[in-house]
């Protein structure tokens, strides 16, 4: 059996974790009560107990962790920040760095929600010459507001009801997924990236528009490349038709699979790539699932909600 040890576990990723392991009898599951989890030398003693740490922390505390590491063998899964552009590090998102590579790894960062959808689909167009690799890009996203963790969700609970019915922010344009946005696309200009947040738990949608001119090829072709792919991938799939017009952030919210889309009107030069997801779910556990999973020699699918 191999032993887990979620630092953070009482956190909104590493509930959700948490509960796509529970009844799983592959893995044991190290705890630590209430009086505990912040106890630095609790968490110490079990991080170096555990044959995997998944960190569900802030970027800070994430470092702090792999810092207490004091042997050669207790592998990692940071869902933080800390660690998504480190040398030495795999991007958990199997899909673009390789299963084989996820599943080797001593070190794997999960990939942040936004990232995720923004990665999905622009990674396999730079890496097929369909998107230059200088073009400049941007990226609207809506997500729930989990995304923000314990604090948001108190402050959209909160007795007084939700601060705004959407709110863009970011202003500053330094988010902090664009370094991995841009690294793991191998863009050489940086992201513009607009996120905002709407009273929704759960969900999220990712986009990125096009002019054809910015491109080298057509939307049909981005399509076909997108789907050649992910072809097989149990998680995510290429919409080759989609008729509802509209498109909603709760589309795939409790679910743990990716949708991609390429809009176009063939009398326009303009092309919509769209990525629908949740935040908590292959934006986040659902991702660090994967990854476990793959780790551990299991089918990538294992746990997850699909
Ligand atoms: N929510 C999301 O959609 C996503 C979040 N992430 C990332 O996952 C990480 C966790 O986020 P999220 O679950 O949302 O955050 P939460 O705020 O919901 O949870 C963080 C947890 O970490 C605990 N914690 C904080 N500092 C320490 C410490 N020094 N030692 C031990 N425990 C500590 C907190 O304790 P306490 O309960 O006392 O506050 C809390 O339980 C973050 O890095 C976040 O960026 C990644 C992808 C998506
Ligand atoms: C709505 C909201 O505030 N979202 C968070 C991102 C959540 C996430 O996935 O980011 P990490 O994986 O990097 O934590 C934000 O924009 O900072």
């Amino acid at each position: 059996m191999t032993r887990i040890f979620i630092d953070g576990a009482a956190g909104t990723t590493g509930i959700q974790i948490r509960d796509r392991l529970s009844g799983r009898d592959e893995f044991d599951l190290i705890t630590l009560g209430d009086e505990a989890r912040k106890d630095d030398a609790a968490r110490a003693g079990a991080i170096n107990a555990a044959d995997i740490v998944i960190l569900c922390l802030p970027d800070e505390a994430a470092r702090q962790s792999v810092a207490m590491i004091a042997n050669g063998t207790t592998r990692v899964i940071d869902a933080s920040t800390a660690h998504r552009t480190a040398p030495g590090w795999i991007y958990g998102l199997p899909e673009i760095s390789g299963r084989e590579a996820v599943a080797k790894a001593r070190f794997v960062s999960n990939p942040g929600c936004y990232s995720t959808g923004f990665i999905a689909l622009v990674a396999p167009l730079v890496a097929a010459g369909l998107i230059p690799a200088d073009a400049a890009l941007s990226c609207n996203a809506v997500s729930g507001y989990s995304g923000g963790g314990k604090s948001m969700i108190a402050e959209y609970e909160s007795a007084d009801g939700a601060p705004s019915a959407w709110r863009t922010y970011a202003l500053g344009l330094a988010h902090k997924h664009v370094p991995e946005m841009q690294a793991r696309c191998g863009l050489t200009r940086r992201p513009l990236f607009a996120p905002a947040v709407v009273p929704l738990y759960s969900g999220m949608v990712c986009e990125v528009p096009l002019f054809r001119e910015m491109t080298n090829g057509s939307a049909d072709q981005m399509r076909t490349a997108l789907a050649d792919h992910y072809a097989g991938s149990p998680i995510i799939s290429v919409a080759q038709d989609y008729e509802p017009a509209t498109l909603p952030v709760e589309m795939l919210s409790g679910q743990d699979s990716m949708r991609l889309f390429v809009f176009a009107d063939p009398a326009s030069d303009q092309i919509r790539l769209v990525a629908a997801l949740d935040n908590l779910g292959k934006g986040a556990s659902g991702a660090a699932v994967q990854s476990l999973n793959l780790m551990t020699d299991l089918p990538e699918t294992t746990g997850l909600r699909l």
